[in-house]
């Protein structure tokens, strides 16, 4: 598979990812709203009396009531996880490359694009698996009607008192599980698309807007198609009481059990919606930010 011509600056990559995940999160916030709150709407007595009815519901009824504002609530507390995480995923991917190419000549394999991805799959974890914590607690939290937290900083203090660091980070292993081989196909795919949407005889590095957004909202879909099943087990086990799953094998049991295989893709609509556009922004955005970058900085 050809990869770039010359090495990228591992900063470059940093800085230019942060933008690649604040573009995500602009086109991805309105239809994560929509989902929380079709999630999260009170159970009303009869259909007549429902709050929304479905997606487009809630699409029309947000934007005339509040504007498109409306659908960028409460986008704070995510820019400052979702910037840095995809900072580090992209930082990662690009060093995973370059120390797995031991000639910068020869083009990178996609074996070695699927492994330099999923060694950034690992690096995000660090970052991931509290955020995940903190958001799916909260998340919850809102649509079971108890308010135990009042925000995300008061959330990560009261884990950390009651049960340390370890309660802070429940749902390592499975956060590895859903990030390393998702972030693996999520690069290897983008990366073998673009090489797929390059015109005979044209550099990839001048692939046209609408092939980087292909490629990217393609490597989104493919990317959740893997991460959605351990998604809905890391869910599930990190918003559990203590002690009430002995370990992953048991969340994925009991799950089966209760609700059968398809509960494993639950939440599929709402995700795939979000995650042609937002990804394809996101690959836009760093591509974009990347360009600037060199241009700014060309030697380094
Ligand atoms: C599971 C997840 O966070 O996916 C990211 C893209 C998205 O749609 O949010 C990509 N990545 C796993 C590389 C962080």
């Amino acid at each position: 598979m050809g990869g770039r011509d010359q090495r990228v600056s591992p900063v470059k990559n940093f800085v230019a990812g942060g933008v690649g995940g604040a573009c995500l999160l602009l086109a991805g916030h309105p239809l994560d709203t929509i989902k929380v709150r079709l999630q999260t709407q009170p159970k009303a007595p009869c259909s007549q009396y429902v709050m929304y009815t479905g997606t487009l519901d809630c699409f029309r009824k947000t934007l005339s009531r509040e504007g498109v504002l409306g659908f960028y609530k409460g986008m704070g507390a995510p820019l400052a996880g979702v910037a840095p995480m995809m900072a580090i995923s992209f930082f990662g991917f690009g060093l995973g490359k370059q120390l797995l190419q031991s000639d910068s000549s020869v083009p990178v394999t996609s074996t070695q694009m699927f492994i330099a991805g999923m060694f950034a799959g690992v690096f995000t974890t660090v970052i991931v698996t509290p955020g995940e914590r903190i958001k799916c607690l909260l998340q919850v939290q809102s649509s079971s009607g108890q308010v135990k937290f009042s925000g995300p900083v008061d959330c990560a203090v009261k884990l950390y008192k009651e049960h340390g660091i370890r309660s802070v980070y429940k749902g390592t292993v499975l956060t590895l599980i859903r990030d390393v081989p998702s972030t693996g196909f999520y690069f290897l795919t983008y990366e073998y698309l673009k090489n797929l949407l390059t015109p005979e005889g044209e550099s990839v590095d001048r692939l046209s807007t609408s092939r980087i957004l292909l490629a990217g909202g393609t490597a989104g879909i493919v990317n959740w198609v893997v991460a959605l099943p351990p998604d809905v087990l890391k869910s599930n086990f990190q918003t559990a009481a203590d002690g009430r799953y002995s370990g992953l094998v048991d969340v994925l049991r009991t799950l089966l059990r209760e609700e059968g295989a398809r509960a494993l893709y639950k939440g599929l609509s709402a995700v795939m919606l979000r995650a042609f556009p937002a990804n394809a922004a996101c690959f836009l955005g760093f591509e974009v930010a990347l360009k600037c970058l060199n241009w700014l900085a060309p030697n380094c």
